[in-house]
Order: C-alpha cells, then sequence, then structure tokens
C-alpha cells in the first residue's frame, strides 16, 4: 500500500530539518542536495550552455540558489547571479553556500531577466515574512513581465508557505522544486496557480521525523482512502450495504434530491429512499425507478421514518428551503444519531446561529459541506472561525467547534475532521462548476457512510471521485453525468 502524501507546514518543515541536522545530517549536506536538485530540474528546462540568471535573497532559499548556480557553472551553463541585499548579511549554510560561487554578484537592481533563457527564483522560501516591498517586489514583478521561464526554489517568492496567497507580489513560476515534502501553497490557490508543475526532491530527512513532525495535513488521494472503500464480498447482501434517505424539497424543487440519491446508489449504497413531502410525490415518483420514495412531511415526518434503524445515513440541505422546518429538520436527523450530511439550505438555515452548532453533531459521523459563501453565512458573528488567513486553520476550527467533518468547496476543497486531520484536494475540474453538481457530492458521501467508511475518508473519497468523474467527462458535463461516470472510476480504484 502506497502511504499517504504528506503535506507539512512551514514550521513543520523548520521543525524537521532541525530534528535532521540532530540526528547528524549537517544543514549544508541538506541545502547541497537542495541545490542540486535544482540544478537537475534547470537542467531538463535550459539547453547547454544557455543563459540562466539566478536571483537570490537574505536566506537559506537564496544559498539553495547559490548552490544552483555553482553546479550549472560547472555544467557549462552562463550563469548570471543577482543578490538582494549585501552579501556580508548572509549567514549559516547560506553563506557557506555563497562562498562556493566563483563568479561575480550582481546587486538585484541590475539583474537582467531580458537576457535569460531561465529565470532561478531563489529569493523567499518558507522564510517570507511579511509583504513584498521595495528592491525585492521590484524583483518579483521585472522577473514576471520578462514572459522567460521560471523555475522557482521552494515555492514562488511572494507567496506564503502556509495559505498560498500572495504577499504583495508573487513570481509566476512554469515549474518549482521543493523539499521533502509539498508546502500547503503547492495545493492552496493562488499559490498552486503561481508553482507551474511541482516537483518533490528527496534530500534525505527521513520519513519518520516528517511524519512525526507532520502527519496531520495531506494531499488528498486514494492512498489516503482507498484501503476504506467497500468491497462487497459473494455473500453481502444489500441490506449490509447501508440505506441512505435523501430529503427532497418541494414539488418544483426535487431535483436536487434525486441527483444525490442517484450518486448515493451508483456509490454502492445498498437501498436509497427519496423523503418526499407529500404535495411531491407525484413528481418524485414519476422520476424514480430503483431509488424508493417515502412521503415525509417535515420534521415529525422524518421523525417517524428514522424509527427505522435501517436508515443509517442522511441528505439533508439540497432544495430544502432555508427556514426554521429545515432547522427542525436537522435538530431531528442530529437527535436520531444517523452519519448525516448537511448541505445548502441545512447549512444556510443555521446562519447567525452558529452557537446552536456548537459540538452538535460529536455523537455521530457528520459531513458538512459548504462553499465559501455558505461558510461565512453559517459562521457569522464567529471571528475565531472566519478570521484566519489559511482556509485550513479556518475548516480545521470549524471541525473542532462543531464536531463534524468539514468540507469547505473550491478549486482547493478542503477536508477537515474534529480531531485535526486535514487534506487538500487538487484533481478539482472548473467543468464541476455547475448546477446539482454539488447535490451528487452529498449523495456520494452519504453513499459512503452508508456503507460504514468513516466521515473524514467518505468525505475525501466522496470529492476526489466527483472530481474524477468530472475530469473524465470534461466539456459539456451535466450535474446528470456524474453519477453516470461513478462506475468506471469505482472500478479503476478497486483494481
Ligand atoms: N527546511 C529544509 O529542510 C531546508 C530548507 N532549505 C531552504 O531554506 C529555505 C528557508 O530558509 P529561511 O528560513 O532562511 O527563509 P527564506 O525563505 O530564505 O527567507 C528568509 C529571509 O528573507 C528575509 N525576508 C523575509 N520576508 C521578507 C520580505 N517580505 N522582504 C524582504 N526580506 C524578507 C528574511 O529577513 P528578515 O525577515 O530577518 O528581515 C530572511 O533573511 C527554504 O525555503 C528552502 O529553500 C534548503 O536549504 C534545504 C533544507
Ligand atoms: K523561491
Amino acid at each position: 500500500m502506497t502511504a499517504p502524501e504528506l503535506v507539512l507546514t512551514p514550521s513543520e518543515m523548520k521543525q524537521a530539518d532541525r530534528d535532521a541536522i540532530a540526528s547528524g545530517i549537517p544543514g549544508i549536506k541538506l541545502m547541497r542536495r537542495a541545490g542540486r536538485a535544482v540544478a537537475e530540474c534547470a537542467e531538463k528546462l535550459a539547453s547547454p550552455g544557455a543563459a540562466i540568471v539566478v536571483a537570490a535573497g537574505p536566506g537559506q532559499n537564496g544559498g539553495d540558489g547559490f548552490i544552483a548556480a555553482s553546479l550549472l557553472a560547472e555544467r557549462g551553463y552562463r550563469v548570471t547571479l543577482g543578490l538582494l541585499g549585501p552579501a556580508e548579511r548572509l549567514m549559516g549554510d547560506a553563506a557557506e553556500a555563497a562562498q562556493g560561487w566563483k563568479g561575480g554578484i550582481v546587486p538585484i537592481e541590475d539583474l537582467r531577466f531580458d537576457d535569460a533563457d531561465l529565470i532561478v527564483d531563489a529569493l523567499f522560501g518558507t522564510g517570507l515574512a511579511r509583504d513584498l516591498g521595495g528592491e525585492a517586489r521590484l524583483a518579483v514583478e521585472r522577473m514576471n513581465a520578462s514572459a522567460k521561464p521560471i523555475l522557482a526554489v521552494d515555492l514562488p517568492s511572494g507567496i506564503d508557505g502556509d495559505t498560498g496567497a500572495v504577499r504583495g507580489a508573487a513570481v509566476r513560476a512554469d515549474r518549482t522544486v521543493t523539499f521533502a515534502a509539498r508546502k500547503p501553497c503547492h495545493l492552496l490557490m493562488p499559490g498552486r496557480a503561481h508553482c507551474g508543475a511541482v516537483e518533490v526532491a528527496d534530500i534525505g530527512i527521513p520519513r519518520p521525523i516528517l511524519e512525526a513532525r507532520g502527519g496531520t495535513l495531506f494531499a488528498n488521494a486514494p492512498a489516503l482512502w482507498r484501503h476504506r472503500l467497500p468491497r462487497p464480498g459473494l455473500t453481502s447482501h444489500k441490506y449490509e450495504r447501508g440505506h441512505t434517505l435523501v430529503a427532497s424539497g418541494g414539488a418544483t424543487r426535487t431535483g436536487a434530491a434525486r441527483l444525490a440519491a442517484r450518486a448515493a446508489l451508483r456509490i454502492g449504497s445498498g437501498l436509497v429512499t427519496v423523503a418526499s413531502p407529500p404535495e411531491a410525490i407525484g413528481v418524485n415518483a414519476a422520476h424514480l425507478t430503483a431509488i424508493m420514495l417515502r412521503g415525509c412531511d417535515g420534521p415529525e415526518g422524518l421523525h417517524t421514518i428514522l424509527q427505522d434503524q435501517r436508515f443509517n445515513a442522511l441528505v439533508l440541505g439540497p432544495a430544502l428551503g432555508v427556514h426554521a422546518g429545515t432547522r427542525a429538520m436537522v435538530t431531528v436527523a442530529v437527535h436520531a444519531r444517523r452519519s448525516l450530511v448537511l448541505d445548502a439550505d441545512a447549512l444556510t438555515s443555521f446562519e447567525g446561529l452558529a452557537s446552536e452548532l456548537h459540538g452538535a453533531f460529536s455523537h455521530a459521523p457528520t459531513v458538512l459541506t459548504p462553499h465559501g459563501g455558505e461558510f461565512t453565512r453559517l459562521f457569522k458573528g464567529r471571528p475565531d472561525l472566519l478570521d484566519p488567513e489559511s482556509k485550513i486553520e479556518r475548516a480545521r476550527r470549524a471541525a473542532a467547534y462543531t464536531g463534524a467533518v468539514v468540507l469547505l468547496k473550491g478549486a482547493d476543497t478542503v477536508i477537515t475532521a474534529p480531531d485535526g486531520r486535514a487534506a487538500i484536494n487538487e484533481n478539482g475540474t472548473p467543468y464541476l462548476a455547475t448546477a446539482g453538481s454539488g447535490d451528487t457530492l452529498c449523495g456520494l458521501i452519504a453513499g459512503l457512510m452508508a456503507q460504514g467508511v468513516p466521515a473524514f475518508e467518505a468525505a475525501c473519497a466522496g470529492v476526489w471521485i466527483h472530481a474524477e468523474a468530472g475530469e473524465r467527462f470534461g466539456p459539456g458535463l451535466i450535474a446528470e453525468d456524474l453519477a453516470e461516470l461513478v462506475p468506471g472510476v469505482l472500478r479503476d480504484l478497486l483494481r
């Protein structure tokens, strides 16, 4: 089994770096390996003898740049190196790396990027401490304006390693070489868009050290949850594969529930039932075949249905309406302690009432699936949950506050668990931004939970499978297509 990909924050990486040094690997050795990895990547991007311009910063990122510059010059490239600030200010390993550089050092403001065949951006890495200004910002802007290929060392300068935000200005790289593990900025937007293709170079920090310092943040990929996917055996029965219940909206708002229901069935929920308001029974009945139908009149109706313990997973929200009745249905579901997915109207109905959700979901597996706007509405008046700059931190705090897994949607969907685990998804496609796509996602997650997949893994798997299905279809995708593509995705995952 392949191990899940660890993502380390800049401060975790610094600690891992220190642990590696304490374990007997000298820091300069790590820097040499980092610089060598950069040089090797540069060689793939520039033809022999090409003009390479290295922009080095005042810290260790600059040190990596000096090492790469030395190696590239030895290998016959025409290397020019510019430094931000005086060389005398370089410290520690970076100072040692600079001593190995036999060429001249140009002040950064005199560096001519337009003459380069390739630019190596070694200005700032994980140590960026504030917004770029002055010469640093000018250098970044001139690099971008040159329209020459840029290779970023560790991360594009000006991108915040923790949040992926642009701090004043940031390099737009074609390729990024990072070390030991990706950082959040390589997956979170807009950082991800600034990185180009990202390569992770092994610089000899052992995985146990990385696991000890990181270990709670992951790239969302099958290695994280494939082992949890249900594999029905010869003797398994549909009743063992769970029964998902999806609440439908009124007569003119029934499609969302059916999309969720079909997705739950496709992902393997043994049985799926749509719970329909009496006035919508006719329209739902006209469109359902394998999916069953039950009349359900508001919260009391739901309470009655849930007396049957076989309904073990529930979707509430899609097209239910924003009102007290929807809130009451959520309360019924929470008291019934079933696996629960809450989306859309079920979340917005709690606008300004976040305190009602404090610890509300700690007794049964629950997944909340807000997009950014729904998240802001839901936690209005809770600056502790809304203010952190990092999307991961906002979602983590919301998970800890509510006791639910929080799936904060976007081009960089983040999934967090109340225990602190977090995953960042990166296989999303713009084609998924289509009506009903979120309803389908709810159904996939609930369908997995109905089969016993834990909430965090169900949410991570649901997002990934949803996006993979969208990617396979491509242009022209509508939500109805998504569930139909799930079997092909599942077949490949279970192979
Ligand atoms: N971890 C590992 O395993 C390994 C890490 N390695 C490498 O180390 C890098 C991290 O090094 P780092 O900590 O020295 O930080 P780095 O990004 O060079 O910047 C710090 C410097 O910039 C300055 N500065 C900050 N913000 C500024 C601003 N806005 N405008 C102007 N100046 C600003 C800051 O100065 P100060 O804030 O003190 O004024 C300081 O001088 C990492 O990305 C990787 O490349 C490898 O060598 C191999 C092993
Ligand atoms: K950089």
